[in-house]
C-alpha cells in the first residue's frame, strides 16, 4: 500500500543546502518539492538546477507561490537572517508548519518563532546532522563531568563564504556548556595584553577557510589533561538528511516548539 508523499516547500531553494535538499528529496521516497523559494535563479526549473532532471517545481519568489496549488505540509528554510521572518509569517498565515534552519536570527527573531509556535508547529535547530546532535549532548555530560574548573574554548571551522560568525552550532555549544556549569563569560578570540586567563571564560574561535563544509571541536582544559570533542562535516548531507527528517516529522504534528532532539528520540 502506498502511502501519500509528504509535501515539501524550501525557502533558500537555489543556496548550498537548497540545492543538495533539492537533489536527496528527490531521491526520498517520503518526501515531494512542491515549492522551491528563493530570490536567485527565478524561473528555473529546481530539479534542473539541482542537476537531477525536471521536477515541474519552478524557482519563484514567496510573493508569486500559489498556496493552493502547492499546498505544502511543511516548509524548510535555509536562507538568511533578514529573509527568515518573512517565511515565519507566510507559514504562520497559511497555518504550514515550519523548519528553520538559517543561524544567526537576531533575539527578536527567536521572539517571533516562539509566537509563532503557539499556532503552527515550528522547529528549529542551528544543527540538523544527528552526529551533531549527539555532540551537544555528550558536552552536556562532559562539562558537567569536568566542572568549571576546566578552561573551556570552542574552535568552529567553515568554508569562506558562509555570513555568520560564530556558527550558530558554536553558540549552542556555549550555553549547553554555561547550562551545565554556570561557566561564561564568552570571548570572542583573544588579542593584546589580555592577562591570565580567568576561571570561567568560555573562549569563542571563528575559522574561515576554503570550501569547509563545518567543523567543530569542544576543548576541556584542566592541568596535565584536555579532553576534546570534535565533529567533522565531510559534506551537506548530515545536515540535509537531518532537515527531511524534522519536515516528515513536523507534518501534522500539533502547534509548539520543536527541536531535533524530538525528531530523534521519535526515530528511536
Ligand atoms: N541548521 C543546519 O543544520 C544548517 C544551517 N545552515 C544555515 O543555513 C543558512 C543557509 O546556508 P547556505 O545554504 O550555505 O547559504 P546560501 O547563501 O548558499 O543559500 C541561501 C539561499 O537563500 C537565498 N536568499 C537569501 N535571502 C533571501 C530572501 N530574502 N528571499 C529568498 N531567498 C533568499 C540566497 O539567495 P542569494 O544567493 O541571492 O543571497 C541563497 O540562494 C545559513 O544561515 C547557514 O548558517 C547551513 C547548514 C546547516
Ligand atoms: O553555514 C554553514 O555552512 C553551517 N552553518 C550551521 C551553523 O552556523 O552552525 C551549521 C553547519 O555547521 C553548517
Amino acid at each position: 500500500m502506498s502511502t501519500a508523499r509528504i509535501r515539501i516547500g524550501l525557502h533558500g531553494a537555489m543556496g548550498r543546502m537548497g540545492l543538495r535538499l533539492v537533489q536527496l528529496m528527490a531521491a526520498d521516497p517520503r518526501v515531494e518539492l512542491v515549492a522551491a523559494v528563493d530570490r536567485s535563479r527565478l524561473g528555473e526549473d529546481a530539479g534542473v538546477a539541482a542537476g537531477v532532471g525536471p521536477l515541474g517545481v519552478s524557482v519563484q519568489t514567496l510573493e508569486a507561490l500559489d498556496l493552493n496549488a502547492a499546498r505544502p505540509d511543511a516548509f524548510i528554510d535555509f536562507s538568511h537572517p533578514s529573509a527568515t521572518s518573512e517565511i515565519t509569517a507566510y507559514c504562520r498565515r497559511g497555518r504550514i508548519p515550519v523548519v528553520v534552519g538559517t543561524t544567526g536570527l537576531e533575539a527578536d527573531q527567536g521572539e517571533q518563532l516562539s509566537a509563532a509556535a503557539a499556532e503552527i508547529p515550528v522547529l528549529t535547530s542551528p544543527n540538523m546532522s544527528r552526529a551533531v546532535n549527539v555532540l551537544m549532548k555528550l558536552v552536556g555530560q562532559a562539562a558537567a563531568a569536568m566542572g568549571v574548573e576546566a578552561d573551556v574554548e570552542i574552535i568552529e571551522r567553515h568554508h569562506r563564504l558562509k555570513k555568520d560568525a560564530p556558527s550558530g552550532t558554536a553558540l549552542r555549544l556555549a550555553e549547553i556548556v554555561e547550562a551545565a556549569t554556570g561557566a561564561g563569560p564568552l570571548v570572542h578570540g583573544r588579542e593584546g595584553q589580555v592577562g591570565e586567563r580567568p576561571r570561567g571564560e568560555i573562549g569563542m574561535h571563528a575559522v574561515r577557510a576554503g570550501d569547509c563544509p563545518g567543523e567543530h571541536t569542544v576543548m576541556f582544559a584542566v592541568g596535565g589533561d584536555t579532553l576534546e570533542l570534535s565533529h567533522r562535516a565531510l559534506n551537506r548531507d548530515g545536515f540535509v538528511r537531518g532537515a527531511i527528517d524534522a519536515a516528515v516529522f513536523l507534518a501534522g504534528k500539533p502547534p509548539g516548539s520543536y527541536t531535533m532532539a524530538h525528531v530523534l528520540e521519535s526515530a528511536r
